[in-house]
């Protein structure tokens, strides 16, 4: 290897951050003019305004204030965007190159089907590194047996057939799903070898995948989550799976290990973060690095790890750097992607800008992370007594904290399996800072994005973001309306919890982390309060077209084209944003869409289940995302028709505000052209009319469709009564204001 040479470079989209920086000025100065208009309104004299107008001018105020401050917060990540290009071949030997646990999550078989869990499993045994510094862990939250019975024969395949291929041929999808049955499966491996022999070696493959496919869903068949049991742990190695039953190469494998900690009902366990438990795999193989990936995320690049030590390798960034996230991607969405389950936003523009700063968050999958840095700080020279504060009364545990442990003999290695026990238990975390400060964080549901703000950046921890053209890691996305809302709620509620708490990034960063990397880290914590706006914009102007109230400047205002500027400016913002990601107008819609629905949904759902749980008024959930696929609902996902099947909940929102602002607006133009203020109308009639046309779908749920999606007669007359209440109400009270 040439020392002189660059592992990584990285590059400042300069152009992008011009066009940026220049829209901030402009879009804020309009902002500007905008709060002088609504100041000024509260300073003339009351003569001119009464008091049911005052007040829907205020509340309409209070949410273009609101709109405003996330939307300053969000300019952080259009500051600097950068791009990263690692270059594995300058990496050193394989000698050099240091271990790697990969943690792999599981919770639930019902949700999360074994095989798709096994393939993940494989996919990372078949990772193109050493295989004496791969260890991979499968955290088993569901407790099943089956689940292990499969890894052994995944063990099994992996080692008999499917590593040994990948490596021979160079094959660079590690899911043997992916390989034989995905769409790219056929021509990523090296054309240097006889293309006969090669066919014949696949073919073989691909006979010994179906029979370990056929046998792991036989022994799936009958799974159930058991939430009262013992830990479970095991190395799984050929003596625990009897030699000679198959044929195959012996080759060198990565370790590979079953984990499943001791669960309770009584007894908290902290969900995700609770199952990342870094102790079981100090005992066995105590990696500096280490790599998580959630049950669906398979290896879609062998050469991750290797990208990934580019940056920890290099001596100018290692010291500071916690860790390397590359970005989610799935294999599984539709051209038209209708519900922006891609999330392009956040992996394209969000965590390209923090990466200009200090770094992307920790995104729950995909990231290497040092082990180090996930420890806290007392490490160094702490006395023991304290130590066992942090980390619990292992010995065994604090002695692997010296790096370079290694457990030694045979025997030594034995009694440190039953070191692991203890370490597993629910009672080994009692009194010791473990998920308050040392590890992955329990206090949100949003661990990832915990953890990365309290134990990472605010801990001075920089982090790197890299997204190479071949995605290093595929998942498969939530690709039906029910899942995305359930999802987006615990999201939303995690990150209420973190806003409301004393960790709200405005207070808790700014001493820690640059004021950029502050904003960002707040953008996140806030942006479910836009369901505040939303809702509001969605009720109140339509009201007030109804009874004739004018809340926004009539055409022949100079304020017109303020409002109008604001309007078109953000629109076309993110349209330049979809445009320069790769995205379509077709994206644009949707995107625009998905943030009103979300907003006026989960949004809002998400931010009363945190406040609840603030006040003590309920607990703490995760409701793993379902990943069984329903041929019926893919169907309509794949013709891009909205599937409306999700609980009425969820619904009524959207068929409420549609209904309400379809009456209003044929109200309201009727009113208007009566009484001939259609000038001071025109914002409020186009408003109503901009968000029915955005919520078209929902229109045609409702109306136009047959289909088992649409949605359900019951929920529209549900809605139809409390729409007709709200604004028959609404009328009294502005009427009598
Ligand atoms: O009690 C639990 C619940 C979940 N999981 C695992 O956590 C992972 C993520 O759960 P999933 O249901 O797939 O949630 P998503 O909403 O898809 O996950 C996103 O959001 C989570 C935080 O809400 C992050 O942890 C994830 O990495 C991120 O992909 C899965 O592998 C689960 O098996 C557990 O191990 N124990
Ligand atoms: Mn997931």
């Amino acid at each position: 290897m040439d020392n002189t040479l660059p592992l990584h470079l990285y590059h400042v989209n300069k152009s992008s951050s011009i066009i940026n920086r220049s829209h901030t000025l402009l879009h804020s100065s309009a902002l500007m003019a905008l709060i002088y208009y609504r100041l000024d309104f509260f300073f003339q004299p009351t003569k001119t305004r009464n008091i049911s107008m005052t007040f829907s001018w205020f509340l309409i105020f209070t949410c273009e204030l609101i709109l405003s401050f996330i939307w300053l917060l969000g300019q952080a990540y259009r500051f600097r965007p950068i791009s990263r290009t690692a270059f594995p071949v300058r990496l050193p030997g394989d000698v050099e190159l240091p271990a790697v646990d990969v943690l792999i999550c599981t919770a639930d078989p019902t949700k999360e089907p074994t095989l798709e869990v096994m393939n993940t499993v494989i996919s990372a045994m078949a990772l193109d590194y050493p295989p004496d510094k791969l260890h991979v862990y499968l955290s088993d939250d569901g407790g099943c047996a089956v689940t292990l019975e499969a890894m052994r024969e995944a063990w099994k395949f992996a080692k008999g057939y499917w590593v040994p291929f990948c490596r021979a041929y160079g094959v660079k999808i590690g899911c043997p799903e992916a390989y034989f049955f995905g769409a790219e499966g056929n021509n990523t491996e090296s054309s240097t070898w006889g293309i006969t022999e090669f066919m014949a070696e696949r073919e073989k493959v691909k006979d010994k995948y179906e029979n370990f496919k056929g046998r792991a869903m036989r022994i799936s068949q009958n799974s159930k989550v058991n939430r009262d049991h013992s830990p479970v742990i095991e190395v799984i190695n050929d003596s625990c799976i009897g030699e000679g039953s198959e044929e195959g190469k012996a080759e060198e494998m990565p370790l590979l290990a079953y984990v499943s900690r001791e669960k309770r009902p009584s007894l908290p366990h902290h969900f995700k973060a609770g199952a990342l438990n870094l102790r079981v795999s100090a005992m066995i193989s105590n990696s500096p690095y280490v790599l998580v990936l959630d049950c669906d995320m398979y290896c879609n690049d062998p050469t991750s790890a290797r990208q990934a030590m580019c940056f920890h390798l290099d001596p100018k960034i290692s010291p500071s750097l916690g860790f390397v996230q590359f970005p989610q991607k799935f294999y599984n969405i539709s051209r038209t992607d209708i519900y922006d389950s891609q999330l392009r936003s956040v992996f394209k523009i969000l965590w390209q800008g923090m990466d200009g700063l200090e770094g992307p968050c920790v995104s729950g999958t995909g990231f290497y992370i040092k082990r180090e840095a996930l420890y806290a700080n007392p490490i160094k020279d702490g006395d023991i007594m304290e130590l066992k504060r942090y980390f619990g009364p292992s010995n065994e545990f604090i002695k692997s904290l010296g790096w370079h442990y290694k457990h030694s003999d045979h025997q030594h290695f034995s009694s440190l399996m039953k070191e692991t026990q203890f370490l597993a238990s629910c009672a080994y975390e009692n009194q010791t800072k473990w998920g308050k400060e040392v590890g992955f964080l329990y206090f949100s549901v949003v661990e990832d994005y915990f953890t990365g703000l309290v134990n990472m950046h605010c801990k001075g921890w920089k982090s790197v973001f890299c997204d190479p053209a071949r995605p290093a890691f595929l998942g498969a996305g939530t690709t039906n309306l029910n899942d995305l809302l359930v999802q987006s709620t615990r999201w939303s509620s995690g990150l209420v919890e973190v806003a409301l708490s004393r960790f709200c990034p405005l207070i808790y960063g700014p001493k820690k982390m640059s004021i950029l990397q502050t904003m960002c880290y707040g953008e996140l914590a806030f942006f479910p309060f836009y369901f505040l706006p939303l809702w509001c914009f969605a009720t109140i102007p339509q009201l007030c077209l109804l009874n004739g109230i004018a809340v926004y400047p009539e055409v022949s205002n100079w304020f017109f084209m303020v409002f109008s500027f604001i309007f078109l400016s953000s629109l076309s913002k993110h349209l330049q944003e979809v445009l320069s990601t790769g995205g379509s107008m077709m994206s644009w819609i949707n995107e625009q869409r998905m943030w009103m629905i979300k907003s006026v949904t989960c949004h809002l759902y998400g931010s009363l289940d945190a406040i609840m749980k603030r006040l003590g008024m309920k607990e703490a959930s995760f409701l793993p995302t379902n990943k069984v696929i329903n041929d019926e609902q893919i169907r309509l996902y794949q013709m891009g028709k909205f599937d409306f099947q999700t609980s009425s909940t969820l619904l009524s929102p959207l068929v409420i505000l549609t209904i309400v602002k379809f009456i209003s607006f044929i109200g309201g133009v009727t009113r208007a052209m009566i009484t001939r203020k259609f000038s001071e109308m025109f914002m409020q009639v186009f408003l109503s009319f901009f968000i029915v046309t955005m919520g078209y779908p929902v229109i045609e749920g409702m109306i136009l469709r047959k289909d088992k999606g649409r949605i359900p007669p019951s929920v529209i007359a549900l809605s139809v009564f409390i729409s007709t209440i709200f604004l028959s109400l609404g009328s009294l009270i502005l009427m009598y204001l």
